[in-house]
């Protein structure tokens, strides 16, 4: 496939408390897990194209730190995203109650159209699950997010949740709905940022 040539390009970027697993994003992009590096210094940044029903579509993901330190840093990358991946973990109740702060940055800082998923993530640890799967739900559909469990270490629902996304923000798309921020790079976007890897295209 042509790296250039797609029919739609879509900005993700996966927000969520630091260890929750957002990172799951390279069993994605390149298969892999666990990662092999350690928590995300500031924004990490992949690219991935996959194709849906004959329609090439082009996802640009930006994997942000979780730690608060780098909020600042991540922040600024809310605003031209077309969906925003909120990550928890399942075993960890802690990640589940921090949640209406991420929402709180999400009014805050991205732009009124975004699409957001709820990811509950660590599914395999079901023995040590912390948030039952229905109070999630139940959270997701009172804030208009969709909602999936995954986890990244055995690469269930993984690949569904970044097709899922990817079917809904042409969806929206299509009604025209999305904010059309073609315009609005993401900070440092076109330029060399050392801070940033560019990992795999397919
Ligand atoms: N068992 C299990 N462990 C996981 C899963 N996903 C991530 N982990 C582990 O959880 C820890 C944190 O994962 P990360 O992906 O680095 O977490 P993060 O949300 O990116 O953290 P920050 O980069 O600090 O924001 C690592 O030790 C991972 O190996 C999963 O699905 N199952």
């Amino acid at each position: 496939m042509n790296m250039e040539d797609y029919d739609y390009l879509f900005k993700i970027v996966l927000i969520g408390n630091a260890g929750v697993g957002k990172t799951l994003v390279r069993r994605f992009t390149q298969g892999l897990f666990p990662p092999g590096q350690g928590a995300t210094i500031g924004v990490d940044f992949m690219i991935k194209t996959v194709e849906i029903k004959g329609e090439k579509v082009k996802l640009q993901i930006w994997d942000t730190a979780g730690q608060e330190r780098f909020r600042s840093i991540t922040q600024s990358y809310y605003r031209s995203a077309n969906a925003l991946i909120l990550t928890y973990d399942i075993t960890c109740e802690d990640s589940f109650r921090c949640l209406p702060e991420w929402l709180k940055e999400i009014e805050q800082y991205a732009n009124n159209q975004v699409v957001t998923i709820l990811v509950g993530n660590k599914i395999d640890l079901a023995e040590k699950r912390e948030v039952v799967r229905q109070r999630a739900e139940d959270f997701a559909q009172s804030q208009s997010m969709l909602y999936l469990e995954t986890s990244a270490k055995e690469s269930d629902n993984v690949e569904k949740l970044f097709l899922d996304l990817a079917c809904e923000l042409i969806r929206e798309a299509k009604q025209n709905k999305l904010d059309n921020n073609d315009t609005a790079p993401m900070p440092g976007e076109g330029k060399a940022i050392s801070y940033l890897s560019c990992c795999s295209v397919v």
